[in-house]
């Protein structure tokens, strides 16, 4: 029997998936994972017992990533599965910025002369007027799951499209279109566009990557757009901008007290994955990586642990072990294993950065000395028997 603790609320579609073999829990010192949406969790004490947290979701920045894996617990995202949701709220978000369609809906709703209203919103409505998308060109910092679909989006709504990501995957390259221009360097993205939407990660590597320096690079009246996360933009830096003109509308989905009912800018409370298909899609594919993982030691999307997958276990006994990537470690399983008497029948060993993660399948189950011994191993963080 396997327990798991929900930090937020998860689609049922999802937790469904999770069979009788496992059992919901409240208490975090019963738990063998967790799951989490945009709960802070650098703050938690996170025990022993827990051996696996999936962020239903793209960003991990709410999770201790490193912590986690010196304690030898993997945590998992699901990549892409809410980047079509977000990708629609952009696309709302382009179109909320270049009319003023809150303030013309704000207006019918609350003009008192409703009788006369189809002759007052003729004349009134040249104040809510404003310009198409279509013809105009889009800067995208970030050419991930959400800013590719984003940047395919967008030129069949007729924009020009200008991508930049020094660190794009091969899967993202193939799926833009040829029509999107490669910018390679972000004073590019800077100085051409009139809509720049930023689609990375928040690492210490970006934070207020959007700063006062790239706001004096930008055009005049450029549409700024943030779904990605707040600390991306030097926000007090964003309001001078605002103030100046040289930024027309910030739309994020980010709300703190800096940006929330200031002119300028429109702001929806983190809703780019609150759709039922992207809640789904995260559920279902968090709930598939913490089986996976939790039944047959496979990883596969890890954020801080190396994929490593042996399929389902047909030896007599399998365990994995959760390691640092020093030299000497896998020498000193097979010794202790061998000197156990136990033969192993196959075995994985990969690494990523400062960890590695090893599955071995052995020909007799693991006795308790061994895995005393391995886990006795300096560098080693967790020894899981799997059968
Ligand atoms: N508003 C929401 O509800 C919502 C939903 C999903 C994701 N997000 C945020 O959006 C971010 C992106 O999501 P995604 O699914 O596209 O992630 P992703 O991992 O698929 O894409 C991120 C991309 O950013 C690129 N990148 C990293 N550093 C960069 C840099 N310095 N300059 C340019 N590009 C850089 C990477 O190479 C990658 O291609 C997430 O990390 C999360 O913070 C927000
Ligand atoms: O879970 C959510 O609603 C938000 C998720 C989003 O911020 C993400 O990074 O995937």
């Amino acid at each position: 029997m396997f327990q798991y603790k929900c930090l937020n609320p998860i689609s049922q579609t999802g937790l469904g998936l999770f069979g009788e073999e496992y059992k919901q829990t409240e208490e975090l010192n019963d738990a063998d994972a967790i799951l989490v949406r945009s709960a802070k969790m650098h703050d938690m004490e996170i025990p022993e017992n827990v051996k696996v947290i999936a962020r239903a979701g793209a960003g991990v920045n709410n999770v201790p990533v490193e912590q986690c894996a010196e304690n030898g617990i993997v945590v998992f995202n699901t990549p892409g599965a809410n980047a079509n949701g977000v990708k629609e709220l952009v696309l709302a978000g382009m179109l909320l910025a270049s009319r003023d369609i809150v303030g013309g809906i704000e207006w019918v709703a609350h003009e008192e002369d409703k009788e006369h209203i189809d002759k007052l919103a003729e004349k009134q409505k040249k104040q809510f007027a404003g310009c198409e998308i279509s013809g105009k060109k889009l800067g995208i910092i970030g050419l991930g799951a959400i800013g590719a679909m984003v940047a395919n989006s967008a030129t069949h709504l007729g924009m020009e499209v200008y991508g930049y990501d020094p660190f794009i995957s091969i899967d993202a390259a193939w799926n833009l279109s040829r029509t999107i221009k490669h910018s390679k360097s972000l004073d590019e993205i800077y100085s051409q566009c009139d809509y720049i939407t930023i689609h990375v990660p928040l690492t210490d590597n970006t934070r207020k990557m959007i700063d006062k320096e790239a706001f004096t690079k930008m055009k005049e009246g450029v549409v700024l757009l943030n779904f990605a996360r707040d600390l991306l933009v030097d926000e007090e830096a964003l309001i001078e901008a605002l103030d100046s003109g040289k930024v027309k509308k910030y739309v994020t989905d980010f709300a703190n007290p800096l940006v929330a009912g200031r002119p300028g800018i429109l702001v929806t409370p983190h809703l780019g994955a609150s759709t039922a298909e992207s809640e789904e899609n995260c559920a279902v594919m968090a709930v598939k990586e913490v089986r996976d993982f939790l039944e047959n030691g496979n990883i596969k999307n890890s954020v801080n642990f190396p994929n490593c997958d042996m399929g389902t276990c047909i030896a007599v006994g399998r365990i994995t072990i959760c390691h640092k990537n020093i030299p000497n470690m896998i020498s000193q399983f097979t010794k202790i294993l061998g000197s156990e008497g136990l033969n192993i029948a196959d075995m994985t060993n990969k690494s990523r950065g400062s960890y590695a993660y090893t599955i071995i399948d052995l020909e007799s189950a693991a006795s308790k000395e061994a895995l005393d011994e391995l886990k006795a191993i300096e560098g080693v963080s967790k020894v899981r028997v799997i059968k």
